[in-house]
């Protein structure tokens, strides 16, 4: 028989009532714990997804800047925040933040943006070299170390305390977020969280500077475009001017001489000015010179400065930014930049109005242009040579030229004989000149008779080659066998009235503004007042009719001054 004791049992009941109670209680608080982890796990689901949203579709430095600083505050009440960028040299550099924060505006934060060697902060350095959270405060730096720039202005006093993490993507850090707050271990709290905002921000900034490399992308290949297309255009015109004919006829001495000085400038850099009569060949000697240069293969661009307008000349050799003028509907390249790495003729710069010489002065001294409208200076490396028929001494003294300039250009200068001072050349010039327009008329003329060509060595050609060049040209279209009997030259009037330009004239100072105004009046006399055209005055003194036209308008000649009846 077995005797329970009561009190035994009593006591072990007790004990087990206790337990069960006690397991119950232990149950409960495991629920209510896990409940509210739950509910923290599921707050910091909806808070990380709430910031996955407001990023995800930035594609800008400055939106990204705005939305962050609005989310970092409502997630951890951060007061402001910079993420520096790690460049490609392996320097941190402000990269996103809030442009309009006071910090941002402080003269050592904007230096710190400016120069990227001056991130070289010790808390900085140390955030880069960890893997983990670190948090700084400024009330506690040490006295060998001095805060971040920023941190001074945006943190304190109100928020004494700076976090920093790394940012990476994948393996690759792409920088260091540095945040100011006002409780001390407000993210190693959360680090769950803040670890996975960190990850969805790289992605968001991976994004963008993929985005901006695709902007500078395109905009080189824009630039490459615009290029091309103004290189198209110009060498399309190229092509149709005659100056593809590239051979210079000349044996006289004078023309050795040319081809001598040709021969010994043409591989250098410098500056070379061409000075001669209108249709002695200037243009011609300019094309020797850059094909005979190693910048061969690029272009020689040619500004005619007397065929513009002042205001244009600036565009046509600076180019201009889209809408900097009335007109202005497109970005255009200048001639500087079309001519880089090659060399740029400016044909008739003696006609340059004075406040464009000085803007040519300083491009050619500091080797690099402004586009008109344009905020930024571009590098150009360009050979200058220039041409004119005026004398530039005279021009100087005169005031219409500056000296400064003019010695600038006459580095090297090759004076191009006129044609009356090497007669010995006229009959070279006058076979070269009917071989070809009879082959490009398809006819075969092969002869110029004694008499013509005695008539053309007594003539004293004012306007040089072209003069000679535009004369076959008629003769050759205008004979039917197969030798030219006749050259239809000026009437000896014409002459006459020309004789001026000869060695023998009598000698009137005048200034060559009005030498060339009374010229210009008495060619438009005998032309019967017609500018363009095989009769016109243009092809009569042997000058382009767009070049004749600005000669007059600029030295004021009108319709009623010109005599018809002259003729
Ligand atoms: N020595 C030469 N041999 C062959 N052709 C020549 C020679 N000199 C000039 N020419 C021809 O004469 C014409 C005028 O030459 P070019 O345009 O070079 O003269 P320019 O001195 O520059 O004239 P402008 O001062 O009016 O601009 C061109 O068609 C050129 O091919």
């Amino acid at each position: 028989m077995v005797l329970f004791d009561d009190k035994k049992f009593a006591e072990n009941a007790n004990l087990n009532l206790i337990q069960g109670l006690a397991n119950q209680i232990a149950i409960a608080l495991i629920n209510i714990n896990s409940n509210e982890n739950i509910d923290h796990r599921e707050q910091e689901k909806t808070r990380l997804i709430a910031f996955s949203n407001a990023i995800a579709s930035v594609r800008k430095k400055s939106v990204i800047a705005k939305v962050l600083k609005k989310q970092l505050k409502e997630l951890f009440g951060a007061s402001d925040f910079v993420f520096f960028l790690l460049n490609d040299d392996k320097l941190l550099v402000p990269y996103i933040f809030d442009e309009d924060a006071k910090f941002a505006t402080s003269p050592e934060f904007k230096k710190m943006s400016s120069s990227p060697g001056e991130v070289n902060n010790a808390s900085l350095n140390k955030i880069i070299e960890s893997d983990e959270i670190e948090t700084f405060d400024i009330t506690a730096f040490p006295d060998n170390e001095t805060p971040p720039p920023f941190y001074t202005i945006a943190c304190a006093p109100d928020f004494p305390f700076l976090t920093g993490t790394t940012i990476c993507l994948g393996k690759e850090v792409i920088g260091v977020i540095a945040l100011c707050h006002d409780k001390k271990d407000l993210l190693t709290m959360q680090v769950k969280l803040w670890k996975s905002i960190c990850s969805q921000l790289a992605i968001a900034i991976s994004n963008i500077l993929a985005n901006e490399k695709i902007s500078v992308q395109l905009q080189e290949i824009n630039n490459y475009k615009l290029r091309l297309e103004e290189e198209k255009v110009y060498l399309q015109e190229e092509i149709e001017t005659s100056h593809n004919h590239m051979e210079i006829i000349g044996d006289s001495p004078e023309m050795k001489k040319t081809f001598n000085l040709v021969a010994q400038v043409a591989a250098s850099d410098s500056t070379v000015l061409i000075l001669g009569e209108t249709g002695t060949g200037k243009e011609l000697i300019a094309r020797a010179i850059h094909n005979n240069s190693p910048r061969k293969d690029k272009l020689m661009v040619k500004v005619n400065c007397a065929a513009l307008p002042a205001n244009l000349i600036e565009s046509e050799l600076f180019g201009h930014e889209r809408g900097s003028f009335t007109g202005a509907t497109e970005r255009r390249l200048g001639k500087f930049e079309l001519a880089n790495n090659g060399t740029l003729f400016l044909d008739e710069i003696g006609e340059m109005p004075l406040e464009l010489q000085v803007k040519l002065l300083r491009a050619l001294q500091e080797k690099e242009i402004e586009r008109i409208g344009g905020n930024s200076t571009i590098k150009v490396d360009v050979r200058i040579i220039a041409a004119t028929n005026r004398n530039l001494e005279r021009e100087m003294e005169e005031g219409r030229f500056r000296s400064d300039l003019y010695y600038r250009l006459k580095i090297f200068p090759i004076n191009l004989p006129a044609l009356r001072h090497r007669k010995e050349d006229i009959p070279k010039l006058a076979s070269f000149f009917i071989s070809r327009f009879s082959k490009k008329s398809g006819k075969k003329i092969n002869a110029l008779s004694n008499n013509a060509l005695q008539e053309m060595i007594n003539y004293s050609w004012p306007g040089n080659v072209r003069e000679m060049e535009h004369l076959i040209e008629r003769s050759v279209l205008l004979t039917t066998g197969d030798s030219i009997k006749n050259i239809d030259l000026p009437s000896p009037s014409v002459q006459e009235r020309t004789s001026y330009l000869k060695d023998e004239e009598e000698f009137a100072p005048a200034t060559i503004d009005d030498n060339e105004r009374t010229h210009i009046l008495k060619t438009l006399s005998y032309c019967g007042g017609k500018i363009s055209g095989k009769t016109g005055a243009a092809a009569v003194l042997g000058v382009p009719t767009s070049t004749l036209n600005s000669k007059i308008k600029r030295l004021g000649i009108k319709k009623e001054h010109i005599r018809v009846d002259e003729r």
